[in-house]
């Protein structure tokens, strides 16, 4: 694997192996769950995996050995081994922007070695760590406290993107284990009303700032760090030097974090070998450590630690994030899926699949392949969902009866949450009971004759009747801890990847997002007013048109 551009490569649907798998696809027609099940008594067994605390069913997906067989083979004849090894190796495997790509670094044990241009980064990420930590315990035991000698109550981390959602999906789902007597909150919109909500019951005095950025130059996140100091400095009567104690940054830009006025002793440091989607492990992930300590964020750790290495080391047909990647290039490339919906049976999981969002669409929602061709394959897939019950009672429909196939990830929890009176956790048992059931009558569906059976209108038969054969994988965890947490993230983290190897993609940069980016730099000065509208497109132009007169401009 050369450590830059790659080279040519037979494109992905001139190689033997995808023809291969159109031609069993075609076999396969329209072989139901029902005829897999009822053939192969062993299926649901055999179609099972246990990964640390994790266990996986995909026995409900429309596959078979041959199938499997033929993905893996897909895989195997793309380099998805070799890439993976260049990617935990530190070769620049992100090579339109010239890096690394070693989120896998930030959770190795201190006595690793990784090296990026010669240099171990381990030291690098645990120096980092311990300052992290001990930052952590200095706020939650009261030692560091404001500039007016008050304790921090409230933590607002002002961040977008990788920035964000990281931390802001872990701090939801490990709320059972957060210190409640520290308030955290997150801000990313550039919105006003974000930062509004998160100031307005807050008091000063008592409020910490992280400016999390991984350039320090996202517009949105300068702007709201601007109008928070802007804030602070207005209410503590003006004294610039109570910056200090109210704003610290995590950035990989510490000329940026100088500039914006907060003292580089106060910066957490992250490097560019660490995508912002892959980032929440690294310092992004402060505001987190702050809410659940630095002895559950070593966990979460540990948790990320142990996937890598099954990702690393376990063959292929047992290797979860290898599975989890192919049944999503059958179903997209295979049986036409656009998307894929995340399910997850936990409250606390309720960013979960926002989270996933950019992790899996920002880094496969690409139609160039590595050698700079257009692809004619799909690639990512759309990937949305909520959490489960709530689903049912609102999208589901669609999912068990409309014209799409939507695979699924069903996951839920053995174990309800920790803190739960014995009434609340006993709801578990309905709680999963939804989820095992969905997943029934996804598979299976009922029949004309199941439905006619029951007595139901001849007329009405075809409206009550399920087709079912809609795919679903059920990921079932002991409990929702940071552990857990961990290997889950990092699960999908590698299935995303194993998706981008395979489509011939690089998964690990963003150009797609700059468009937009630009353009509104352009529009901005015709809203307010002062510059002309010329260089839009008539309709943009009518629109800033409307804006402005509607404001009064
Ligand atoms: O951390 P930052 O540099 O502020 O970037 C925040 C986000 O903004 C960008 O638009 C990128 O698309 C994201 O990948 C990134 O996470």
């Amino acid at each position: 694997m050369p450590e830059t551009t790659p080279a040519e490569s037979t494109r992905l649907d001139q190689r033997a192996e995808w023809n291969a798998l159109a031609e069993h696809r075609e076999k396969l027609g329209d072989t139901h769950l029902r005829d897999l099940f009822a053939a192969d008594p062993g299926r649901a067994g055999r179609y099972g995996l246990h990964v640390g605390d994790l266990y996986l069913d995909y026995s409900k997906n429309i596959v078979t050995d041959e199938t499997l067989q033929l993905l893996r083979e897909l895989a195997t004849s793309t380099g998805v081994t070799e890439l993976r090894d260049a990617m935990f190796r530190g070769d620049k495997i992100n090579f339109t922007e010239h890096r690394a790509v070693l989120h896998t670094a930030l959770r190795a044990p201190r006595d690793s070695v990784i090296e990026v241009d010669g240099h171990n980064v381990v030291p690098d990420v645990h120096a980092v760590l311990d300052r992290m930590s001990d930052f952590t315990e200095r706020v939650r035991t009261g030692v560091w406290r404001g500039h007016t000698g008050k304790r921090i109550t409230r933590v607002i981390n002002i961040g977008i993107g990788g920035s964000d959602l990281g931390p802001a999906m872990a701090y939801e789902a490990l709320l059972p284990f957060t210190a409640r007597e520290i308030d955290v909150r997150f801000v990313s919109n550039v919105d006003g009303s974000d930062l509004h909500e998160a100031l307005r019951d807050a008091d000063p005095e008592q409020t910490l700032f992280i400016i999390a950025s991984k350039t320090f130059t996202t517009i949105e996140t300068i702007t709201n760090a601007t109008s928070a100091r802007t804030w602070l400095l207005d209410a503590l009567g003006g004294d610039a030097s109570a910056v200090a104690k109210h704003f610290v940054a995590v950035s990989t830009n510490a000329e940026k974090v100088a500039e914006f006025g907060i003292d580089t002793a106060n910066m957490f440091e992250f490097w560019d070998w660490v995508g912002g989607r892959y980032s929440y492990d690294s310092a992004i992930g402060l505001s987190l450590m702050i809410a659940i300590g630095p002895d559950r964020f070593r966990a979460m750790l540990d948790g990320f630690r142990l996937m890598d290495e099954h990702f690393r080391t376990a063959p292929a047909e047992a290797n979860a994030p290898v599975l989890l990647g192919l049944l999503g290039i059958w179903y997209g490339d295979f049986f036409d899926a656009q998307s894929h919906a995340v399910l997850p049976y936990s409250h606390y999981l309720s960013r979960f699949t926002a989270y996933l969002q950019q992790l899996d669409m920002e880094s496969n929602g690409k139609a160039t392949d590595r050698a700079g061709r257009p692809v004619s394959w799909q690639t990512g897939p759309v990937v949305w969902g909520t959490p489960g019950t709530n689903g049912q009672h609102a999208y589901y429909q669609l999912l068990h009866q409309g014209t799409k196939m939507v695979p699924a990830d069903l996951i839920g929890f053995a174990r309800p949450a920790a803190e739960l009176s014995p009434e609340l956790a006993a709801q578990h048992d309905l709680l999963m009971s939804n989820l095992f059931a969905q997943g029934q009558a996804l598979a299976f569906g009922k029949t004309a004759e199941e439905v006619a059976a029951e007595g139901v209108a001849a007329e009405l038969v075809p409206h009550r009747t399920f087709h079912g054969n809609r795919p679903t994988t059920t990921i079932l965890a002991t409990e929702l801890t940071p552990a857990v947490l961990g290997q889950l993230i990092a699960l999908y983290e590698h299935k995303v990847f194993v998706q981008g190897a395979v489509w011939g993609i690089n998964s690990f940069d963003q150009w797609g997002v700059e468009l937009g980016k630009v353009l509104a730099k352009r529009v901005e000065p015709a809203l307010t007013g002062g510059a002309g509208v010329s260089g839009l497109d008539a309709s943009t132009a009518g629109l800033v048109a409307r804006y402005r007169e509607l404001r009064g401009r």
